[in-house]
């Protein structure tokens, strides 16, 4: 157990430049608090005793800014920096080497039942605000920008952002991306066609008249 507790600790000097010292950043670290009050709420869940588990998450919750359901299931390494107004559900499942900043939400649509709250890969970056809704997976080592609301699968090694959350650069290549120069118009495409449509129909009056007798020439002039 203080193995991991060390562990947590380096965890926190390896992803945040403002960590300063091992005393600060156990008493002034709510991730770590809140990390902490989960392994204990989760060895409750565990042995069923939901109640217990759920007022010892509830506790951290008041302290910490923080909530955690008990039954989430959390890796090795897995930091929240600054923390206030995360939550993440009971059928989340966290992989190892994961960070959340705050106001991250790992939750349901309200629309599933049983496993409904997301899995995410090891190795993940969930930026400040960013929602990840539903049963889906979030890939290895993909990262989901600030205020993102993510609602369907994410692929691993890819960068999500917007809402509804998007792929943006997968592998560390950009896709789809806009090339606001060159948006497309569709006006101006439907007014090419028709100035197409009236060139060939001048053609074709021209070709009627001087089968009829007028001049060829003169008719297409005349259009
Ligand atoms: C006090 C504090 O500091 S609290 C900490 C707050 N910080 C955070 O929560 C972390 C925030 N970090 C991010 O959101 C980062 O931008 C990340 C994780 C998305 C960066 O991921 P990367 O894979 O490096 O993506 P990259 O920076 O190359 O951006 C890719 C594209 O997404 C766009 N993008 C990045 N973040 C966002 C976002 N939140 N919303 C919309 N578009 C975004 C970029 O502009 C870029 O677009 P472009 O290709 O048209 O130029
Ligand atoms: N704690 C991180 C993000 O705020 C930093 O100081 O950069």
């Amino acid at each position: 157990m203080f193995k991991h507790m060390r562990e947590d600790i380096a965890t926190i000097f390896e992803n945040d430049p403002a960590a300063r010292s091992w005393f600060e950043v156990v008493f002034t670290y709510s991730g770590l608090h809140a990390l902490w009050a989960h392994r204990v709420a989760h060895c409750l869940y565990k042995k069923r005793w939901y109640t217990t588990a759920r007022i010892t998450s509830q506790i951290s919750r008041f302290m910490t800014g923080i909530e955690i359901h008990p039954g989430a299931i959390i890796g090795r390494r897995f930091f929240i920096d600054h923390g206030m107004g995360v939550i993440i559900g009971e059928t989340c499942e966290i992989g190892d080497d994961v960070v959340l900043y705050q106001g991250v939400t790992l939750g349901g649509t309200g629309k599933e039942k049983g496993k409904r709250h997301p899995t995410i890969g090891s190795n993940v970056v969930i930026a400040s605000g960013a929602k990840v809704l539903g049963s889906f997976t979030v890939g290895d080592n993909s990262r989901v920008g600030s205020n993102a609301v993510v609602l369907s699968e994410v692929p691993p090694n890819s960068t999500v952002v917007g809402i509804p959350g998007r792929v943006v650069k997968r592998d560390g290549v950009r896709v789809g991306r806009l090339d606001h120069n060159n948006l497309p118009d569709p006006v101006v495409d439907m007014f090419r066609q028709l100035q197409e449509q009236i060139e060939e129909l001048k053609v074709e009056v021209a070709t009627i008249k001087s089968k009829s007798g007028g001049s060829q020439e003169n008719d297409v002039k005349n259009l």
